[in-house]
């Protein structure tokens, strides 16, 4: 079971070593005049076991981040350390090949792991269960719902048995009612697995539902505007007053950070 908001956030004032720790790192892409600073001096921790939700105009850097904090580029000024964490990351598109069935899909995470061949078939069954879809295994993912995909996906991403998960609006095209049952889903397996979650996204009430704290980035470059502690009972509903209510002074300090850049 996750610790209480209270008790997450009391350890990360007392400096408990975080997940994952950004310090002034900045991003520029391209050389010289040409350059581009995406992100500029950011720093941002995430505790163990935490859900952090990442908001911010469209093009201030939210991908650039993830990336960086997955190792997949790194920063051109200021240190970001995972502490040797394994990191997993969920992207909009699920992101599976076509032709192998689902099970085979979940499989491949492990299969690069060196997990063995019959093991590695009994684990993705269980990951499968975990995410709803025992049962599923031998369809291809053409067969399967666009939600249905995406838990493949959420399957596949702890079959790596990762620390930390990444997710860049892992539920962006998906329709809210399959949203919301994903919401659940995912605050379901991220409490019992102790996960640390970094998940980006473009809906505020969404950063609500879900994350322990809301980071606000500024656009062009992206910097911390603020952040935003979620003392509300878990488990949420996107449609209460309390997560409502948040949303909205969120939504208007975004506007003011949008209008500032004149987008
Ligand atoms: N590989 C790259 N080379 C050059 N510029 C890039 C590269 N990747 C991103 N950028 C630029 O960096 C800035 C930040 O992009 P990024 O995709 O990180 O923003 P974002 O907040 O995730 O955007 P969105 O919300 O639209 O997905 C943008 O101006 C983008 O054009």
């Amino acid at each position: 079971m996750t610790a209480p908001l209270t008790e997450r956030a009391a350890r990360r004032a007392e400096g408990d070593e975080p997940a994952v720790r950004l310090d002034g790192v900045s991003k520029i892409y391209g050389q010289g005049r040409n350059g581009l600073l995406a992100l500029d001096s950011i720093s941002l921790s995430v505790a163990p076991g935490e859900f952090v939700s990442l908001l911010g105009a469209s093009g201030c850097g939210k991908s650039t981040l993830l990336s960086l904090v997955a190792g997949l580029d790194s920063p051109t000024a200021g240190t970001l350390s995972v502490g040797g964490r394994k990191i997993a990351m969920m992207f909009q598109e699920p992101a599976l090949f076509p032709w192998l069935t689902v099970a085979a899909n979940v499989e491949m995470a492990l299969r690069v792991q060196g997990v063995a061949k019959r093991e590695r078939r009994d684990r993705a069954a269980e990951f499968l269960d975990i995410v709803h879809l025992g049962g599923f295994g031998a369809k291809r993912p053409h067969e399967l719902s666009g939600g249905m995909r995406q838990r493949v996906s959420l399957a596949r991403a702890l079959a790596q048995e990762a620390d930390v998960l990444l997710m860049d609006e892992p539920f962006g095209a998906l329709d809210a009612m399959t949203r919301d049952l994903l919401h659940d889903e995912l605050e379901r397996i991220w409490q019992k697995r102790g996960l640390s979650v970094l998940f980006v996204t473009h809906n505020v009430r969404e950063a609500v539902r879900l994350g322990d704290r809301v980071v606000l980035l500024s656009s062009r470059p992206g910097k911390v505007a603020e952040e935003f502690e979620v003392d509300i009972e878990r488990p949420r509903l996107t449609d209460s007053p309390e997560v409502a209510e948040l949303a909205s002074t969120i939504t208007a300090r975004l506007r003011q950070e949008v209008l500032r850049h004149g987008r």
